[in-house]
């Protein structure tokens, strides 16, 4: 029997915690028998790679920033994301059209009707229902306070265009994903990040559990049996 695929993003401000574990939720997923897509944005095509580059280094204003990541959204969708599903892959994505509303939106101060209307563009037409507007069926949202993640990210990696932005910058970001998760109760899935990275991936796992999408609770990544 063909399984249908799963689109699941992970969000959240710089430093949160999302990329530490992503992989191990890949993992789980393969143990399990499914076939994993794992993807980013801005990024997870060439040209779409090509635009992540310049969105995190070159200055530009608001409107330039917001139509080259809605462009590489779409191509990602378009070569990437729908092939995936259609495969019934889970797809893993590091971002996806929250962070736009939370860093360009929120963050940045750019119109979020604008956004919505971008999004709709960018997302509808690409899945085999010519209505749908592709959107996550899970979005994973690492919660944590800025002077942590700030705390954290210190010294950890050179700091790109956003990760050099002042802390308030990031309560912007944080407030602007904590009115998607309210708009959207449904798709959003909240992780208390200021845990310790075993109890994050305990929380994380139990989420994909209570769903369904995996069957047992997975040991916490490089742990010692
Ligand atoms: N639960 C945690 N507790 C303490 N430090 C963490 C935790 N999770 C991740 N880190 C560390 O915080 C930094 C940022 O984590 P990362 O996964 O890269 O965040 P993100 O992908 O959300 O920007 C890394 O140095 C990582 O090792
Ligand atoms: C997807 C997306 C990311 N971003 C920003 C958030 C991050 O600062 C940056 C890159 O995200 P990310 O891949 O999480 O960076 P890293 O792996 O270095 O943690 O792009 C936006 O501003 N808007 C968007 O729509």
């Amino acid at each position: 029997m063909s399984r249908s695929g799963l689109f699941i993003s992970f969000e959240g401000i710089d430093g949160a915690g999302k990329s530490s574990h992503i992989d191990g939720l890949a993992q789980a997923f393969r143990a399990q028998g499914r076939n994993v897509t794992l993807s980013r944005e801005p990024g997870g095509t060439p040209l779409a790679e090509k635009l992540r580059e310049l969105v995190l280094n070159d200055p530009m204003d608001a409107l330039t920033e917001a139509l080259l990541i809605f462009a590489a959204r779409r191509d990602h969708l378009c070569q990437v994301i729908e092939p995936a599903l259609a495969r019934g892959d889970v797809v893993l994505c590091d971002r996806f059209t929250d962070a736009t509303f939370a860093y360009q939106g929120a963050g940045r101060g750019f119109d979020t009707n604008l956004l919505s209307i971008l999004e709709r563009m960018a997302q509808t037409g690409v899945a085999p229902e010519p209505d749908l507007m592709r959107e996550p069926d899970l979005t994973v949202w690492f919660d944590l306070a800025p002077e942590v993640a700030a705390e954290r990210l210190a010294g950890a990696r050179v700091p790109d265009r956003f990760e050099s932005q002042p802390v308030e910058f990031f309560r912007r970001v944080a407030q602007g994903y904590a009115d998607r998760a309210a708009a959207a109760p449904q798709r959003f899935a909240r992780i208390d990040a200021a845990q310790d990275r075993h109890r994050v991936w305990q929380q994380l796992t139990s989420v994909f559990v209570r769903k369904g999408w995996l069957s047992i609770m997975v040991p916490t990544p490089g742990a010692v049996a």
